[in-house]
């Protein structure tokens, strides 16, 4: 038993097993290394069924291969969906587009940002979307508009951007202030801007079969990207989206659907929810309840795509919070063959999402390609 353990420990140390590294940094083993080499020597020389889940995964945009030993070492460690990598990658692919447009055309995509108020978490995700465009090459515009502006005054933001020949697409923070109607502001954002995709003509025809939506919200889009970059196929599966909200969870369940997925939405009034999720081979999680899906929740070898962006508080952090999925990330691990992490995950592909829907949006307008 300790020889295995030292045997393995050496080569976790020597990283000459890439997958193993990983093993260390994500799972929080609260036992000691001697029940750690316990759980190593139980299956130490056959391939645990447990490595079958694997199958599921063909390839990762970072490391191409699952290793034999490492995924008998891990026996119950999920794949990591590394979003910040994919993120960084996508980026880096409109980052050459949008320089092939403007040395073809002139035209530079523009996005513009409305925020209304001073939340900190918003400032902070519209700070981290001008970061984003600069660092691809897209215009930012943005206006701050302080907590107690009228609604026309956002109204009249959102024309002027309407007009605006330099602006392709217009955002609005979300949430605004309770005195403002979201319905009338989401509703004055021209169609062809919305590259949030929260217009009802963009999500109606999402629903609808034979139809396409000018943009997909951002962050399901982000989720079923995820599941392609790494090869995990939707068609035919069973999902379930945990959460109803208009911006991710009833989107994401239509775009599963339109992936031939058969979709299960579980809500805060669903009855059985944990037997509901159990049966999922792929959950998208957006409630906003921090760690709420347990690993008894989840069928061994599901893919798991986690939302929820939870601050919990935590002493050891700087800022004197951390952030947290609506998944138990260190039960998901042992139970799933690849989870999210939070942050790093979803959260990344959704900012990549806004500024590849942005450069659609420009190529669209100035008929490119
Ligand atoms: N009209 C509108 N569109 C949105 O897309 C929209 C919105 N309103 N309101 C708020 C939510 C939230 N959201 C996030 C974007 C990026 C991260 C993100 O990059 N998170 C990083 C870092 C998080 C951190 O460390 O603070 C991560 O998860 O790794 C998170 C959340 C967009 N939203």
């Amino acid at each position: 038993r300790t020889t295995t353990f030292r045997f393995l420990n050496r080569c976790l140390r020597n990283r000459t097993i890439p997958m193993a590294s990983s093993i260390f940094t994500h799972c929080h083993y609260s036992s000691s290394p001697s029940s750690l080499a316990f759980r190593l020597h139980r299956h130490p020389f056959h391939v645990p069924p447990t490595c079958l889940r694997f199958s599921f995964l063909h390839s990762s945009p970072a490391s191409s291969h699952v290793d034999p030993l490492a995924a008998m070492v891990t026996e119950s460690s999920a794949k990591v969906i590394d979003g910040k990598a994919v993120a960084k990658q996508i980026r880096d692919e409109i980052t050459a587009e949008v320089s092939k447009m403007r040395e073809a055309i002139g035209v530079i995509p523009g996005l513009a940002v409305i925020l209304v108020g001073d939340r900190k978490d918003s400032a902070t995700y519209v700070r981290n979307k001008k970061k984003a465009c600069e660092s691809v090459g897209i215009n930012s515009l943005e206006a701050n508009l302080p907590e107690d502006s009228t609604e026309e005054e956002v109204l009249n933001y959102i024309s002027g951007y309407n007009e605006d020949p330099s602006v392709h697409g217009i955002l609005v923070q979300l949430p605004l202030p309770s005195h403002m109607n979201e319905q009338n502001i989401l509703n004055a954002v021209r169609i062809e801007k919305d590259v949030d995709g929260f217009h009802p003509l963009n999500i109606g025809r999402l629903a609808m079969r034979g139809r396409e939506p000018l943009f997909v919200p951002c962050t399901p889009k982000g989720c079923i990207e995820l599941l392609h970059r790494y090869s995990v196929s939707i068609k035919g599966k069973r999902a379930v989206v945990i959460g109803r909200s208009n911006i991710v969870g009833m989107p994401a369940a239509l775009l599963l659907q339109r992936e031939d997925a058969t979709v299960s939405v579980v809500h805060s009034r669903t009855s059985n929810p944990e037997e509901m999720t159990r049966q999922a081979d792929i959950i998208i999680a957006a409630v906003g309840q921090a760690n709420m899906v347990k690993g008894s929740w989840i069928k061994p070898g599901a893919v798991i795509i986690d939302v929820g962006i939870n601050p919990v508080e935590d002493a050891s952090s700087p800022r004197g919070y951390k952030l947290v999925g609506d998944v138990c990330y260190e039960e998901a691990m042992k139970v799933a063959s690849a989870v999210t992490p939070v942050p790093g995950g979803v959260g990344p592909m959704t900012i990549a999402m806004l500024l590849q829907n942005t450069l659609i949006s420009a190529k669209r307008m100035h008929n490119f390609e």
